[in-house]
C-alpha cells in the first residue's frame, strides 16, 4: 500500500492540464470490441483502471499497439471467448467498475458474455438490475451464479424494443446502447443517462457506423446494424479533474490555469464553484483561478443555506461533492452538501474533523460545513483514502493543511488521477511518494 506524505500550507502557481476523463475512457475501451476493424483512440489517461481495463483487453485477445504516449490502435478482430472462463479473467474483471460495459458489446457481437461483479470505489450499493433490466428486453437470459456472477446470453440475437429505464445510469445506458447498436430493429431508451461522455461515446459509435438519434438527450433511438467499422476517437478532458484543481486552488490560495477544459462541456460545475465564492475567469477555453484570500458561499435569494446536491446530467456530478465539501470547510459561509446517490461517500469528513475542519455528519447521506474562512488552517494528520475522490478531498485538505500529512492507501487516488503528486509537485506543492 503506497502512501503520499504531504507538507502542507505552501500555495501553488502555475499551469496545468487535464488528463483525458477517466469514465470516458472506460466506455470508450469496451466499444472497441463491437468491431473487428482498427480504433484508434487519443487522450488516453495513464491510470490504474484504464491500464487495467487495456490489459484486460489485450487478454481476451484484443491486438493493442501504442502509437503514442497517449494514443493506442485496438483490433478485436480474434477475440478468445474461452478466457472468460478463466480464473485470470474473473480476477481482472472484479478489480474495477468499468469492465461491466464488456457487456454490452460482447453480447451484441458474440451473443453471450459473462462477468464476476465489477469493482470500484465502495461508495455504497451500486446495482447492476438497470443494465440486465435492459439487456434482457432485447432478448438476453441472464444466469445468476450467487450473486456475484453474472452469465448472459442471446442465442436467438437480440431485438430492438421500447424501454424505460428504472434509473438513468451511466455504465447501464452505455451497455444498453452498445448491445443495441448491433441488435436487429429499432431500440428506444427513454430515461437514458446523457452526461458528455456518454454522448461522447455515441458520436463514436455513429462514425463506426451505427444509427443513433437524440444523442444528448434521455431519449435515445438506435437502429440496429449489421456490423460496425473502424474509426479514430479523441477523449475529452476529465471533468472531475478539472473540478479537483479548481477546490484545489481555492482551498490553497493558489494562482491556477487549467488549460484547454472543453468548457462548454462542463454544465454546472463551474457555476457550483462560483456558488462558495470561488472566482473563476474563462480565458478562450483556459479557467484561471487566481489566488483568493477569502471566499464567500452564496445563500439562497432568500438568505436561507445553500445546499449543493448530486442528480443525473445535466445536474452536478456527484463525483465531485466530495471535493466541494472540502473547499467549504475553508470558506466564510455554511453549506449543506446532500449527496444523493451513494450512501457510504461522506464518511470520509471524520478525518477532516480530526484535522480541525466545522462539519457535522448529519445522516450517510447529508454533511453541514461550517466554514472556518481561514481563521484556523487544517492541522496535518495521517489518514487513509477511502475512495478516489475522497481521496484527492483529503489530498486537498493535506495541501492546505499547517504541517505534515500522511495520505496511505493512495492507490485509491492512482485509479483516477494520472501522476497527481509529479503533477501538483511542478507547481509547488511538496507530496512524497513513499
Ligand atoms: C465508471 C463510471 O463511469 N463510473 C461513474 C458511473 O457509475 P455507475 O454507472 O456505476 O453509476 P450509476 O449511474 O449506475 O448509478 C450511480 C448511483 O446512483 C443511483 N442512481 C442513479 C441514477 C438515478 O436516476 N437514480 C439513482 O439513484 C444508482 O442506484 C447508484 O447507486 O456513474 C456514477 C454516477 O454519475 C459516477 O459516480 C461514477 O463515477
Ligand atoms: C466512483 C468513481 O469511479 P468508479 O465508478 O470507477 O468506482 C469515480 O470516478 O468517482
Amino acid at each position: 500500500m503506497a502512501s503520499f506524505e504531504v507538507i502542507g500550507g505552501t500555495p501553488l502557481k502555475g499551469e496545468i492540464v487535464p488528463q483525458g476523463a477517466k469514465n470516458e475512457a472506460l466506455q470508450i475501451l469496451c466499444a472497441v470490441l463491437l468491431t473487428a476493424e482498427p480504433v484508434t483512440i487519443s487522450n488516453i489517461p495513464d491510470i490504474r483502471d484504464v491500464n487495467k481495463l487495456i490489459e484486460l483487453l489485450r487478454d481476451m485477445g484484443v491486438k493493442v499497439g501504442k502509437l503514442a504516449t497517449d494514443t493506442y490502435v485496438f483490433q478485436a478482430e480474434n477475440i478468445n471467448l474461452d478466457y472468460l472462463d478463466t480464473p485470470e479473467f474473473v480476477a481482472q474483471a472484479g478489480s474495477l467498475r468499468g469492465s461491466v460495459m464488456i457487456l454490452g458489446p460482447m453480447l451484441g457481437r458474440f451473443g453471450k458474455c459473462q462477468l464476476p461483479k465489477p469493482g470500484g470505489d465502495k461508495i455504497g450499493r451500486r446495482p447492476l438490475d438497470t443494465h440486465f433490466l435492459g439487456l434482457e428486453k432485447m432478448g438476453g437470459k441472464l444466469t445468476l451464479e450467487g450473486t456475484d456472477f453474472y452469465r448472459i446470453a442471446a442465442p436467438n440475437g437480440l431485438h430492438g424494443t421500447y424501454m424505460l429505464l428504472d434509473e438513468a445510469s451511466v455504465t447501464g445506458t452505455a451497455n444498453i446502447m452498445m448491445a443495441a447498436v448491433l441488435a436487429e430493429g429499432i431500440t428506444t431508451i427513454y430515461n437514458a443517462a446523457c452526461e458528455p461522455y456518454l454522448q461522447q461515446l455515441c458520436k463514436m459509435l455513429v462514425r463506426m457506423g451505427a444509427k443513433i438519434n437524440g444523442i444528448g438527450s434521455n431519449l435515445l433511438t438506435i437502429e440496429g446494424v449489421a456490423s460496425l467499422g473502424g474509426t479514430e476517437h479523441r477523449m475529452l478532458p476529465d471533468m472531475i479533474e478539472i473540478g479537483s484543481f479548481i477546490g484545489l486552488a481555492a482551498m490553497t490560495g493558489s494562482e491556477i490555469l487549467i488549460k484547454d477544459c472543453q468548457i462548454p462541456e462542463l454544465g454546472l460545475i463551474p457555476d457550483t464553484f462560483r456558488k462558495l465564492g470561488i472566482q473563476l475567469e474563462f480565458r478562450g477555453d483556459d479557467i484561471f483561478v487566481p489566488a483568493q484570500d477569502h471566499y464567500e458561499i452564496a445563500t439562497y435569494l432568500d438568505g436561507s443555506i445553500l445546499t449543493v446536491s448530486d442528480h443525473t446530467w445535466p445536474g452536478f456530478t456527484p463525483d465531485l461533492l466530495s471535493i466541494v465539501l472540502v473547499v467549504a470547510t475553508q470558506a466564510k459561509g455554511t453549506v449543506l452538501i446532500h449527496q444523493k446517490m451513494f450512501e457510504s461517500r461522506l464518511f470520509f469528513v471524520d478525518k477532516l474533523i480530526d484535522m480541525g475542519a466545522q462539519v457535522i455528519l448529519c445522516d450517510p447521506h447529508r454533511a453541514t460545513v461550517i466554514g472556518l474562512d481561514r481563521r484556523n488552517a487544517l492541522r496535518g494528520i495521517t489518514m487513509s483514502s477511502p475512495d478516489i475522490r475522497a481521496g484527492v478531498a483529503l489530498l486537498i485538505a493535506a495541501l492546505s493543511a499547517e504541517g505534515r500529512s500522511v495520505i496511505e492507501n493512495v492507490e485509491q487516488i492512482d485509479r483516477g488521477y494520472q501522476f497527481i503528486d509529479k503533477r501538483l509537485n511542478a507547481l509547488g506543492a511538496q507530496i512524497r511518494r513513499l
